[in-house]
């Protein structure tokens, strides 16, 4: 069985699993993986909820296209999981289906708000949002969002999508 493409990018809002499906995607394929988010902390050397707090949201979007092209740049095969913002802004999107496959990770706001309603306080567009707050914001901006991960090549739409559903769905398109 041949694997078509070594470049793969996870995209989707917070809480669709990028971090947690991303690196188990890479074990199970022998890649690297790359978390964008981790990328950015430690480059700065601060967390994210830090950098939106000292440097704003602006900076943020910079630093993360900034290392965005550093991974792009990276010849090995790899697992990318995006920050939820990433394909949304600059040419992220564009850089990102010149380079290998897009797979959009998507959920429905009522379960994307269960999950993060527990993992709100690392997430600072979150942070400080009641469940009813959560389910609002998250259908407004998925609505915004939406038209930018729709150019994912692939689209995976469930309540629980495993790994086993990505490999699935990577070597059939091959
Ligand atoms: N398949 C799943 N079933 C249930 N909970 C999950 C699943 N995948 C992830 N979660 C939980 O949802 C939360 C968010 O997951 P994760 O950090 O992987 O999301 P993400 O897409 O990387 O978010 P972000 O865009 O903020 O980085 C975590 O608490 C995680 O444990
Ligand atoms: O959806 C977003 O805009 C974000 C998602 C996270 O992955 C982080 O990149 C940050 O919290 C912003
Ligand atoms: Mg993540």
């Amino acid at each position: 069985m041949k694997l078509i493409q070594h470049k793969i990018f996870l995209l989707g809002f917070m809480g669709c699993g990028k971090s947690t499906l991303g690196k188990k995607l890479a074990n199970k394929l022998g890649f690297q993986f790359f978390d964008l988010d981790k990328c950015i902390e430690e480059k700065v050397q601060m967390s994210i909820t830090d950098i939106f707090k000292t440097k704003g949201e602006e900076q943020f979007r910079k630093l993360e296209s900034d290392e965005l092209i550093n991974i792009l740049n990276s010849n090995d095969n790899y697992v990318v999981a995006l920050g939820g913002g990433a394909p949304c802004f600059n040419e992220n999107m564009d850089l990102i289906n010149n380079s290998g496959t897009s797979i959009y990770l998507k959920y429905n706001e009522g379960i994307l708000a269960s999950r993060l309603i527990n993992a709100k306080a690392e997430r600072p567009l979150i942070v400080n949002k009641t469940k009813e707050e959560l389910i609002d914001f998250i259908a407004k901006l998925l609505k915004e969002r939406e038209q930018y991960y729709l150019k994912s090549k692939l689209v995976i739409e469930g309540t629980n999508i495993t790994v086993n559903e990505v490999t699935d769905l990577l070597f059939k398109d091959s």
